[in-house]
Formats: C-alpha cells, structure tokens, sequence
C-alpha cells in the first residue's frame, strides 16, 4: 500500500502534525503505517517529492522542503502532481483560508482525500457543504475527515456521527467549544483570580489556542462556526449568518485593522471585562462562553452567560472543552471533555483521521484513483 500526504498550511497545526508523521516514520513496531509526506505549500513557496520524503527529511522540514530553494507556491500545480502520483493521497488542509476550502470539490473530483482542522469549508456556504458531502459520499470514492475542526483532537464529531448514523434522535448540543474562551474565562473569571482580561488574551495567544487573529475567537465566530458544524452534521439547516452570536470585542477594536494593534489596544478595556466579572461573582456565579445546538426548536445559539460555582462548565481547567450531547438515548448527557485546543493536540486529531484513511484504502482496492 502507498499512502500520500501533502499539506497545505505547515504552521503552528501542520508543524506540529509533521513532526508527529516523522516521530511515527521513525517508531518501530507492527503498528507503524507506511504514510509518506510528498509535499508541502504555504502562501509563498511549494515543495514537491518525486520519492517521498524519509523521516530525517521530516525532521528537517522548515529548512529542506521550504527554504530558499523551494518552489513558488502554486496550488494549480501542487494539486496535479498530486493527483497524478500512484496510491492513495491525502491533502492536509491546515490553513484558516476560505479560499482553499472552497477547492476541496476539485480535489476530491481528482479522487484526492482531504482532512483538515479549517472549519471554514464545514460551517461557509451550505451548498459548498453539501457538495463536499455529496462528493464524498461514496464508499470507494475519496473521504472527508474534519474531526479536529470541533474539538480539536477530541472525538466530538465521530461521535456525534455515530449517534445519528445509528438513528438516535439529537436534542440538544451544548457546551464550551473554543479552547481561547475556555482558557481566558476559566482564568478571568474565578472567585479569586487577579489575571487581567488582556493577560488573559495574551497567554491563550502564546499557548496556541487561538485563531492566527484572535478576535476571531472573541467575536463568536470561532464558536458559531463550530455549532453550524455540530448543527449540520446532526442534518441541521443551519448557519453562522443566522444564528444569534454575542460579539464581545470592544467596539472601539472590531476595525482595527491588524491582529498586533487589537493586542496593544485591548488593555485599554480590562475595566469593562472586570466589572462584568465582579457582577456576576457577585450574583454567585462566573462567566463561562457556550454554544447551543438546538435539535428541536431552532434556538441555537452563542453566547457570554453567567454558570452558578456547583455547574460542571464552572469548574473546568485549562483550555478544556466540554460538550454534552442530549440526545433520545441518552436523555442524561453523553459528557466529551478535554483539550480542545493546542497544536498537539489538533494535530493528534489530523492525524488519527489520516489513520482511518489509510485503514479504509489500505488495500489499494478501495482507492478511488483505480
Ligand atoms: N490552534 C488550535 O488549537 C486549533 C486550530 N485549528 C485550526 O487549524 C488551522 C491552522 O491553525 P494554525 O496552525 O494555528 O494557523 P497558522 O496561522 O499557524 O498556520 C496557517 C498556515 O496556513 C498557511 N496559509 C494561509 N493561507 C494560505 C494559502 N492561501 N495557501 C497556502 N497556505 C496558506 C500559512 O502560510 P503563510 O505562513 O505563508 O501565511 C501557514 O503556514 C486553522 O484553520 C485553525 O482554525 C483547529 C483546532 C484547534
Ligand atoms: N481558536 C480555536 C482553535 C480550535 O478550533 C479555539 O480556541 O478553540
Ligand atoms: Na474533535
């Protein structure tokens, strides 16, 4: 069996990702699959293997596969190499960018799969949505995987799609799902934290929680995205232009025209953050930012709210998610909880759905390009 990856995006995600393939090209053992790295693209410079790269050429990937004497970035180009090498391939989306997310119809009509973190291809356009769907629909034809984009590496969207696959009836979805919010509130708003709200931002930033421009976790989107995700793939019409999202970047900084600027300028608003803090501490209560999938009412939503001290959501740790699904089954809550951000941990998510492609084409019967 041959089995391809190329990925697009070898930033904070797919650095992490790499160095996960070249840690398992060079582990020992039955259990080690023969995937093989063929190529890498990011904005500026591409870099194709005629023979897949070793796992010495992994380990050195910044320098040997985009240094100076890499190629030009050209997606045109990168997807038809890739759709013209022999064996099952895999294209690793880890880019934020609607833009690639909006070519996955061609790649998966060149018979290429695709995983990915972005949400942007799952929660957009539902018809770009159910294109990609119908397009992958096939039990020979070209798989898509997008676990890490909910959850990151936790297994929220296997099992939300085993629970419909097998008929249950979905109520409600609710939780924590952006690892920044979880992080910054999980500080910020505790009987006896000191942080700032803009420390609180600044640390989730260094960790890697949040998006490459993290008002794009504090204006909702981030969460809105993933409830559109969670809502559609519980057979919801749904969508982040409709659903009611609570924005809570400071007014004055929505315009803001770098991600750099919006960090300098944010601590001018801790005031507003602390006394919203103080109030509900006050109420016996602290802030926590949920998402609500809305099975049966069309009341879905996303929002800043307040969670008495005893409530599970109150006493979460880190950058944790957690996402309860109610469901006919499972009237009390079936709990997914843990790191829902952090590249390991999306690139762990990457990864173990590269894993399943490579099971379900490992015998090169099932590979759409045969
Ligand atoms: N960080 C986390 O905890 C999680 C992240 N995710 C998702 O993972 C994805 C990656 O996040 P992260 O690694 O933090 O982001 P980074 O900003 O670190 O990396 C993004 C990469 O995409 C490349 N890129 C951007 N636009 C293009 C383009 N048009 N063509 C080719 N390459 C492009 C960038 O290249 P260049 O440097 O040249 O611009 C860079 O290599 C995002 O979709 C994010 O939402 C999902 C779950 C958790
Ligand atoms: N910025 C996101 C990353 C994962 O999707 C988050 O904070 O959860
Ligand atoms: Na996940």
């Amino acid at each position: 069996m041959v089995f391809n990856v190329a990925i697009v995006g070898p930033g904070l995600v797919g650095g992490a990702l790499i160095e996960q393939l070249a840690a398992h090209a060079q582990s020992a053992g039955f259990a080690r699959l023969p995937i093989t790295v063929v190529g890498l693209i990011n904005s500026k410079k591409m870099a194709l293997a005629n023979t897949a790269y070793t796992a010495a050429d992994l380990s050195q990937w910044q320098t040997a596969l985009l240094g100076d004497s890499a190629q030009t970035a050209d997606l045109t180009r990168f997807a038809d190499t890739l759709a013209g090498l022999k064996g099952a391939t895999a294209i690793v989306d880890c880019t934020s960018s609607d833009a690639i997310a909006a070519l996955y119809p061609s790649w998966l009509t060149r018979g290429l799969h695709i995983v990915t973190p972005n949400k942007k291809g799952f929660s957009g356009d539902m018809s770009l949505f159910r294109e990609i769907g119908r397009l992958s629909s096939s039990p020979l034809g070209p798989a898509v995987y997008h676990e890490a984009t909910v959850g990151a590496g936790l297994p929220v969207l296997s099992t939300l799609n085993d629970l419909v696959r097998t008929g249950d009836r979905i109520i409600k979805i609710e939780g924590i799902f952006s690892g920044t919010l979880s992080y910054l509130f999980n500080n910020f708003s505790a009987p006896g934290a000191t942080q700032s709200f803009s420390a609180c931002v600044a640390e989730a930033k260094a960790n890697g929680y949040t998006e490459p421009d993290p008002r794009d976790d504090l204006n909702g989107m981030d969460v809105a995205r993933k409830v559109t995700i969670l809502g559609r793939v519980a057979g919801l019409d749904i969508g982040t232009d409709t659903l009611p999202v609570e924005n809570i970047v400071p007014e004055p900084l929505r315009a803001v025209s770098t991600a750099d600027e919006f960090m300098q300028r944010l601590p001018e608003f801790d005031q507003h953050f602390s006394k919203l803090n103080t109030d509900a501490l006050q109420a016996g209560s602290v802030l926590r930012y949920v998402g609500f999938v809305d099975g049966v009412g069309g009341q879905s939503s996303v929002k800043l709210a307040r969670y008495p001290l005893d409530h599970p959501f109150a006493s979460l740790k880190g950058s944790d998610n957690i996402i309860a699904f109610t469901t006919e089954r499972f009237p009390n809550p079936l709990i997914i909880q843990g790191a829902g951000a952090g590249a390991a941990v999306t690139a762990f998510g990457i990864f173990s759905d590269l894993i399943k492609i490579a099971e379900r084409y490992g015998s090169g019967l099932a590979d759409p390009k045969f």
